[in-house]
């Protein structure tokens, strides 16, 4: 029997190659002759330069940069070594990242995405002329105006000063000047590789759905929204294009639209981006069974997360598909459709920062149990 793991991390807890592992043994224990080929993967968010930097033979570059909300944050991102294009690596979450910050810290009127565009800067130093961007996993609200700035963007007030950092800021913007942008952006092919596939604003927008885990209120969700709204509008006079409705311009607080005021670029879902660069097609060949999982499985997991990524490759194939979550959020059932079987991994009613010191255990016995009873199923199915 051929079993692929493939999971994405458990953020705050395991990474995905640790995921990885965990479900190998518990596995291991029910199925020991098994053949496990183990995938950690990435959507975009955290973690993505760290599953594609070996296939990329790409070396990890670190940066002093501005973390989301103050202080310095050492961050990595990772130059590649792929012939005549000189490709930087960079994640949004590595400068900018939900997990920089303490749940107290989490405020995304003022966080920001400067960060992020200081490491552009650096891979534009580097000589980079081809940059990859894995979008998600953010501290930052503010539309990827950080990034922006930290290029040399303006975004001025009706006074004509340059705003504050932060989303909240971008209420008060009435022009954008981008003059004095770093010139060697107009040259470099740019891909944004985002791990959600939602609007800008609106309903299924980056603060109405993505604002409250960064510790936004219902009060600050409506002004980050409206602010967000308020940058796209005046953006769109620049370029002539209205960004709001655009597929994955809500990934990572709306970082798309900074971005696209920056450079020409190219949107694309990150768990397709991982899953080609990882040639996965090809492990599924043969495979009988394949078991992913994240931190917590939810209705966002549909946007475009990595089960449900790695699910429709290999429900293209007719492999079967359980997934493994930490804990399970709203409307999981959902996601039927495409994964046969969904668990949770947490023992018992316990406070979050119990749960994850458990993770290892709760993961590898939740793992040995879902193998157990493959097994009894099998003997019940033959008598
Ligand atoms: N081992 C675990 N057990 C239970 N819940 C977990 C565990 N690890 C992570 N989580 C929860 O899952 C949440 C989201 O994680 P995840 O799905 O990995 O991130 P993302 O936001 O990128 O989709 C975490 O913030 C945490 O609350
Ligand atoms: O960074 C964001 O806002 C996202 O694109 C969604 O974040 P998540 O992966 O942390 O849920």
């Amino acid at each position: 029997m051929k079993i692929v793991i493939a999971p994405d991390s458990f953020k705050e807890s395991l990474s995905a190659m640790a995921v990885a592992t965990c479900i190998e043994n518990g596995f291991s224990q029910i199925f020991p002759d098994c053949e496990f080929i183990k995938i950690p993967l990435a959507d975009g968010g955290e973690g993505t330069v760290d599953v594609l930097v070996d296939m990329l033979k790409g070396k990890k570059q670190y940066k002093e940069v501005k973390g989301p909300i103050s202080g310095n944050v050492n961050a990595v991102w990772a130059l590649l070594n792929d012939g005549q294009s000189k490709t930087a690596l960079i994640e949004i979450a590595a400068a900018s990242g939900l997990d920089l910050i303490t749940p107290e810290q989490r405020n995304p009127l003022i966080s920001t995405s400067f960060g992020t565009g200081q490491i552009i800067l650096q891979a534009l130093d580097s000589g980079a002329n081809k940059i990859i961007i894995g979008l998600g996993g953010s501290a930052s609200n503010d539309g990827g105006a950080g990034i922006l700035q930290a290029l040399g963007g303006q975004l001025l007030n009706a006074q004509g000063n340059q705003l504050t950092i932060g989303g909240a800021a971008l209420e008060g913007l009435a022009a954008i000047d981008l003059s004095k942008l770093d010139k060697r952006c107009a040259d470099v092919e740019f891909i944004v590789a985002c791990d959600v596939s939602n609007p800008l604003t609106g309903d299924n927008g980056a603060s109405r759905v993505f604002g409250p885990q960064k510790g936004a209120t219902p009060e600050m969700v409506e002004l980050l929204d409206s602010a967000l709204s308020h940058f796209a509008d005046i953006a769109a006079q620049s370029t002539h294009i209205k960004q709001q409705k655009s597929a994955g311009f809500g990934a990572a607080g709306g970082a798309p639209l900074g971005l696209s005021l920056a450079f020409n670029i190219k949107i694309q879902a990150g768990i397709d981006m991982v899953l080609d660069i990882l040639q996965v097609d090809d492990v599924l060949q043969g495979a009988d069974l394949v078991i992913t999982g994240e931190g917590q499985m939810d209705n966002q997991t549909l946007n475009g997360k990595t089960p449900y990524g790695i699910a429709k490759r290999a429900q293209a194939r007719g492999i079967p598909v359980i997934a493994i979550a930490g804990s399970l959020g709203t409307e999981v059932e959902g996601l039927y459709e495409n994964i046969g079987s969904i668990f949770g991994t947490v023992r018992s009613a316990q406070p979050l920062a119990q749960v994850l010191s458990e993770a290892e255990g709760n993961l590898t016995r939740t793992a040995r149990n879902i193998a157990a009873t493959l097994l009894i199923g099998n003997e019940i199915y033959l008598k």
